[in-house]
Formats: structure tokens, C-alpha cells, sequence
């Protein structure tokens, strides 16, 4: 369920004076995602996403709209915003902060196969290199400070073994330097479900409300991590290949990244256990959230403990 606030028809057609998008035809709840209120809107010029948010401070948001809207102008598949008469991105409705962005083509698909794989890596790098030129910068609200931070929430809801393993895992953690990595604006969740495809191409990315400054192998790392596994954790070779060989092709690696992709695998994995283990073992108060597995992530960080995962292409 993904409407926490509900907006009556007549208070969107009323909002909708503020934009130059016709008027309201069609207003629709979205039943998937889970952070925020979602609403596909259609008016006499087009389609469109209504996101009411519902609990991200407001003075975070505009780095996701300018980004989005900074991808969208280079080409890339993600929705723009739509500015309103004022000329600004972010709105008022229900009393919380609100966004229109384009609707895009497509949906998501759960079983890709290794030629879907290639189109991401090849979009994530061109995503990666198109960010360079975005002005904004504000951190990964997911990175390395919020990981220790969340670890030392949830440790005690942990069976033993999982502490073991938590606490073994921010010691090797503590011990990895990215500071030789190139970084800038990444995605941070580029998950299969954060992807539209239409037909055979990539017609939207979308959800980029985890976005932020980190290094792009652990970008990279969080989208093998979701594409290229298999149910039990283990990397498929063949979508793994197809994914990072795609990437390499158009944002070639360098050797400080191919040393420490071992370890950003690692920290990718820990980022979603710990999401997940936290929304498991202390739910957030009176918002319906869907729990994903946490066991999950906590497998594919023990494979990628136990088999590295193959070096990445490039000189050695
Ligand atoms: N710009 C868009 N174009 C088309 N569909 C969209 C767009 N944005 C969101 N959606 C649809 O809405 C669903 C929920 O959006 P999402 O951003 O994942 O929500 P949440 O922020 O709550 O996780 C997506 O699975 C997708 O079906
Ligand atoms: N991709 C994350 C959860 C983030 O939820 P989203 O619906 O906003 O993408 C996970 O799988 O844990």
C-alpha cells in the first residue's frame, strides 16, 4: 500500500491551477513502493506521477528534483519534474511536499536476462558520467557514517550469529579506504523494480529519493547485488559478465576500483541488511511499510565473504 495521504480529486484539480498541464482527467492511487504516497494523475496534456513525501525533509528534497531533472536533460530515462507557474519543482498538497514528474513508459521486470543486464550497466555508467556536470552535492543518507549508526540500532535485536557477523563485518569495513575512488551523484537503489522497461529498451529509472555524493563503484555494487544474484544469495556469472563488462564499456575501471570491489560488494550488501533489519526488528510507528527479507541481504553478504566475486575487466 503506498497511500498513506489521500488526495480528493476535487483538491488535485483545484492544486492543479498552480501548473500550465491542463486540466484533471484521471487521478489514481499507485499500490507498489513503500516510503512514499504515489498517484498516477493524467490532465488534458499528458501523464504524469503525483509523490506526496511523506516523512523526507523538505530541504532534502530539491537535490533529487535537480538531479532528475539535470539526467532527464542529458538523455537519460528518468522522469523530469514539472515546474509550476512559480517556476518551482516542489509543492504543497495535503500539507505535505509535493512533486509532479513525467509519467514514463514500461514496467519493471523481475527475471531479467543477461541483454537487460547489459542495457543497465551501459545506462548506470552513462548515468554515472552525466552526473558529473550536476552542480548539487549532498551525501548518501546511506552511506558509510549511517551504516555504523544503524548497526549499533539494530545489534541487539540480532541473534548471535548475525551479531557475529555484523560486528566482524564494520571491523573489515573500518579498515577499507575509498578515498582514491571516483565518486559523485549515484542512485543508490537501482534495484529491478526501480526500472521501466518498454520493450526491449529502458524506458524510465525512477526512485531516486536514496540518491546522493558516493562513489560510483558502490552504485555499481548495490545493482549487481540485486540483478545478478540468485534466490540464495550466489552472483549468476552470466548476468554479472554482461552487467560490469556493459558498465566498463562505456566508464572503463581503475585499478584502485578493481582492488576494492571485493569490499564495496560487501558494503552494498551490509547497506540492505541493515535497511531491512531495522525496518524488521523496530518498525516505524503508524506507517503501513512493506518489510523486505533482511535474510536476504545478510546471505548474499556471507557469499560474498566466503566466494569473491570474479575481478572486474581492465589492465592489471
Ligand atoms: N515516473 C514514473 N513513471 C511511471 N511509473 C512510475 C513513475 N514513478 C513511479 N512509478 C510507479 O510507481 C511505483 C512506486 O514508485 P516508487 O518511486 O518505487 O515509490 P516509493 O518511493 O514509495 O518506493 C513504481 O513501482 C512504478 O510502478
Ligand atoms: N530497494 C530497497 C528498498 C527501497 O524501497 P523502494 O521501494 O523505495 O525502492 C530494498 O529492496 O531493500
Amino acid at each position: 500500500m503506498s497511500v498513506f495521504t489521500p488526495v480528493p480529486e476535487t483538491v488535485l484539480a483545484q492544486w492543479l491551477q498552480n501548473y500550465a498541464i491542463g486540466r484533471l482527467v484521471e487521478l489514481k492511487g499507485i499500490s507498489a513502493g513503500v516510503q512514499n504516497s504515489n498517484f498516477f494523475v493524467t490532465t488534458t496534456l499528458g501523464r504524469y506521477v503525483l509523490t506526496l513525501f511523506e516523512d523526507m525533509p523538505r530541504a532534502e528534497l530539491p537535490y533529487y528534483l535537480h538531479l532528475m531533472a539535470h539526467l532527464a536533460r542529458h538523455g537519460l530515462p528518468v522522469p523530469a519534474p514539472i515546474a509550476n507557474r512559480d517556476n518551482e519543482y516542489l509543492g504543497t498538497l495535503q500539507g505535505k511536499p509535493a512533486v509532479l514528474v513525467m509519467r514514463l513508459q514500461g514496467a519493471s521486470d523481475m527475471t531479467p536476462d543477461t541483454d537487460r543486464c547489459t542495457r543497465v550497466g551501459a545506462m548506470l555508467a552513462g548515468l554515472h558520467l552525466a552526473g558529473q556536470s550536476y552542480g548539487r552535492r549532498q551525501a548518501n543518507p546511506r552511506g558509510a557514517s549511517w551504516r555504523s549508526e544503524a548497526a549499533q540500532r539494530v545489534r541487539n535485536h540480532l541473534p548471535t550469529d548475525e551479531r557475529a557477523l555484523l560486528d566482524a563485518e564494520l571491523c573489515f569495513q573500518s579498515t577499507l579506504d575509498c578515498g582514491q575512488l571516483p565518486a559523485g551523484a549515484i542512485h543508490a537503489d537501482l534495484f529491478r523494480d526501480n526500472v521501466l522497461w518498454d520493450g526491449e529498451h529502458i524506458g524510465g529509472v525512477i526512485d531516486f529519493y536514496f540518491a546522493g555524493h558516493d562513489t560510483w563503484l558502490f552504485d555499481l555494487a548495490v545493482t549487481v547485488n540485486d540483478w545478478c544474484t540468485e534466490a540464495d544469495g550466489s552472483l549468476n556469472r552470466a548476468r554479472y559478465d554482461a552487467l560490469v563488462q556493459a558498465y566498463h564499456a562505456e566508464r572503463p575501471f581503475t585499478a584502485a576500483e578493481r582492488a576494492a570491489w571485493p569490499g564495496m560488494l560487501r558494503a552494498a550488501a551490509l547497506r540492505f541488511w541493515l535497511s531491512r533489519a531495522l525496518d524488521f526488528h523496530l518498525p516505524r510507528e503508524g506507517e503501513m511499510v512493506l518489510v523486505k527479507n533482511p535474510h536476504e541481504y545478510r546471505d548474499i553478504l556471507r557469499l560474498h565473504i566466503d566466494v569473491p566475486a570474479p575481478p572486474l575487466p581492465g589492465q592489471v
